[in-house]
């Protein structure tokens, strides 16, 4: 690089001197040339269409510092805003913003100049054109949380590989055999709300979920047992489960905090003196990689190669097992680590949220939750465990689902950079875009455009079940509208929506996961809705507080009621609805012929 330094201050200084001689350069210009030619030359861009390399990324401060000292920019006819508001009424800010500024808006984050957009047309665009979007930040960012596997792989050609290997695991067979371990676990963890119930005791609905969630993917992806539902939700919990919550909050101290990011790829001797707060991330990730190294192991020497086909017929199992003994796809055991990082990470606090959230807005609305609970008699009648085909028939549960996805995305914003220079499919104004911007499309806006939805902010289920077209005060042009007739799988697709509801994503970096989750997520709040009536401590979000990171989550609740006793996080009254019968008269017989068999034995 030192190499480059003396031809590059040659060529600057002559370029400065025939900009004096020339006199059409200003002496800023001619300073603007420079500092282009030094970033040419020490970071320089990478061939179009090729991956975002991580020391590309810091061409995003050179973006920031153009735009804000030398006022040259390809964007300036876009609007731009001092920051994306995160604190108090953080969804009536981001409407303000929408309202005043329109769906595509220039605003910072932390010291980095971003690009967000709202706009359905713009966010098919760029979901749907593989070749020419790439995860840039997010790869570089997330790498050593999720490790190289779907959500981080920028080259392409491992991705491919992956997901091939991982949507396959992910067959039908598959999916419909998992309603029993989703019954298994629900109903495991059911009787600590039990407890709570009899009591009349307050929940952290978050915390709840959160241990469920880790519990059913541990159990279904690779065959660990985490027993994150035998402690109630607000008790310490065992190291590994610490350890997972630990990797989760780094998504979210990154963007809280610059050292966190900067710090990624210091030496651990470093790390461990400068910064306790990353060395406890680093232990984390190593307790995790030791128990996926053992499941690995166990997988491993259960290998039996076999054709898709054939796997395909085979019922139960963990994807795990799946991907270990699919023929011709080996991979390498630290593939297969990363491999399951990723899901155990995207798969766990993406449920999570969306069921607490679902019940919060059950909670404040009374009638959707009796209509709810009115489905789930019905479907289930005086079963208390659903099955694939409930899932199917519980169209209400499923919508009240979508419904929570739409409001509160999880997660919250995708972030995508163009591979190349790229113009903008806008109405009227060129928007160029160089290589590498980073883009954030942000859901929470989507998900509520006021031209697309009526009455954006409001919980409605129902509006899934009509057709509905732009209108309104804010009419969007070219979109295609929404029609229920193209919405054939378990939720509304970006497809059917044409890129107004991407809940799970859109393209080809669509989640793989998103059948499990319906499933996993119908199952749960059918199971819940069944057993119990749920009362809200506090309704108003603010008192709650939002954060946000890889969901949506309460500021006090969730991950840190593990430390903190019932903070004013989304606490919940759960009162107990249905009691099964079978375990009552069970519960009877054992309580009257317990003395006895005490007194003969
Ligand atoms: C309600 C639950 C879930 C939601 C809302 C959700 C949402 C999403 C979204 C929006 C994306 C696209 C991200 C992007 O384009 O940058 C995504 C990707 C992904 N999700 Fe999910 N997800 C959920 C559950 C799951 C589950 C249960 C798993 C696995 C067990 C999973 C695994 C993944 C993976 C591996 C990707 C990356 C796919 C790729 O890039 O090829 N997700 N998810």
């Amino acid at each position: 690089k030192l190499d480059r330094l003396g031809p590059l201050f040659v060529s600057g200084w002559s370029r400065l001197s025939q900009g004096r001689e020339r006199a059409t350069e200003t002496p800023a210009q001619a300073t603007k040339q420079l500092w282009d030619i030094a970033w040419d030359s020490l970071v320089p861009a990478g061939p179009d269409g090729s991956p975002i390399t991580n020391q590309e990324l810091l061409r995003l401060f050179k973006e920031s510092v153009d735009e804000s000292y030398f006022d040259d920019d390809g964007l300036k006819q876009l609007p731009r805003v001092d920051k994306i508001p995160l604190e108090k009424g953080f969804f009536e800010r981001m409407n303000e913003t929408f309202w005043r500024y329109g769906p595509l808006v220039v605003a910072p984050l932390g010291p980095l100049r971003t690009v967000s957009v709202s706009d359905p047309g713009i966010v098919k665009y760029i979901l749907s054109q593989r070749a020419l979007f790439g995860k840039g930040f997010l790869s570089a960012v997330g790498q050593d949380i999720f490790g190289k596997a779907l959500i981080t792989a920028s080259d392409r050609e491992l991705w491919q590989s992956r997901r091939s290997a991982t949507s396959a695991g992910f067959h039908a067979q598959w999916l419909r055999s998992l309603s029993e371990d989703f019954v298994l676990c629900t109903a495991q963890a059911a009787r600590i709300l039990d407890d709570r119930a009899r009591y009349g005791e307050v929940v952290d609905m978050e915390s709840f979920f959160l241990n469920l969630a880790l519990d059913t993917v541990g159990r279904t992806i690779f065959g660990y047992d985490f027993q994150a539902s035998e402690q109630p939700s607000d008790s310490p919990q065992s190291p590994i489960v610490k350890a997972v919550y630990r990797v989760l909050k780094e998504t979210e101290y990154r963007q809280a905090n610059l050292g966190n990011l900067l710090l990624m790829g210091a030496p651990d001797a470093l790390v461990d003196v400068a910064a306790p707060n990353v060395a406890e991330f680093r232990q984390s990730l190593r307790s995790i990689d030791a128990v996926l190294d053992k499941v690995i192991g166990a997988a491993l020497d259960e290998q039996s190669l076999t054709d898709e086909e054939d796997l395909r017929r085979r019922s139960g199992g963990t994807l795990l097992q799946f991907i270990v003994d699919l023929r011709g796809k080996q991979v390498t055991r630290e593939q297969l680590q990363d491999d399951l990082r990723t899901l155990l990470i995207a798969g766990h606090e993406t449920v999570a949220s969306t069921l607490t959230w679902a019940i919060y807005e059950l909670a404040k609305n009374p009638e959707a939750m009796a209509k709810a609970k009115q489905e789930v008699r019905r479907v289930l009648g005086g079963r208390s465990e659903p099955t694939y085909q409930d899932v199917k028939d519980l169209k209400y549960i499923r919508l009240v689902l979508t419904e929570t996805l739409r409001l509160f995305p999880a997660p919250p914003v995708l972030a995508r950079s163009p591979l190349q220079s790229i113009t903008l499919p806008t109405n009227g104004s060129n928007v160029t875009l160089n290589r590498g911007t980073l883009l954030l499309l942000q859901l929470t806006q989507l998900h509520r455009h006021p031209g697309i939805y009526a009455r954006p902010n409001e919980f409605w289920p129902e509006r899934w079940e009509k057709a509905f077209n732009s209108t309104g005060t804010y009419p969007v042009e070219g979109w295609r509208g929404y029609d229920p007739a193209r919405a054939t799988g378990l939720y509304p697709t970006a497809l059917a929506t044409d890129y107004a509801f991407v809940g799970f994503g859109g393209g080809e970096f669509q989640c793989v996961g998103d059948q499990f989750a319906m499933i996993e997520g119908t199952i749960i709040l059918a199971m819940l809705l069944q057993r119990y009536n749920f009362k809200l401590v506090y309704d108003d979000l603010d008192t709650i507080g939002l954060d946000m990171a890889a969901t949506i989550h309460t500021r006090r609740g969730g991950r840190e009621a593990q430390t903190y006793r019932l903070p004013a996080g989304l606490c919940i009254e759960p009162t107990v609805a249905y009691r099964n019968p079978i375990r009552t008269g069970l519960r009877v017989g054992l309580w009257v012929g317990y003395p006895w068999a005490y007194i003969l034995a």
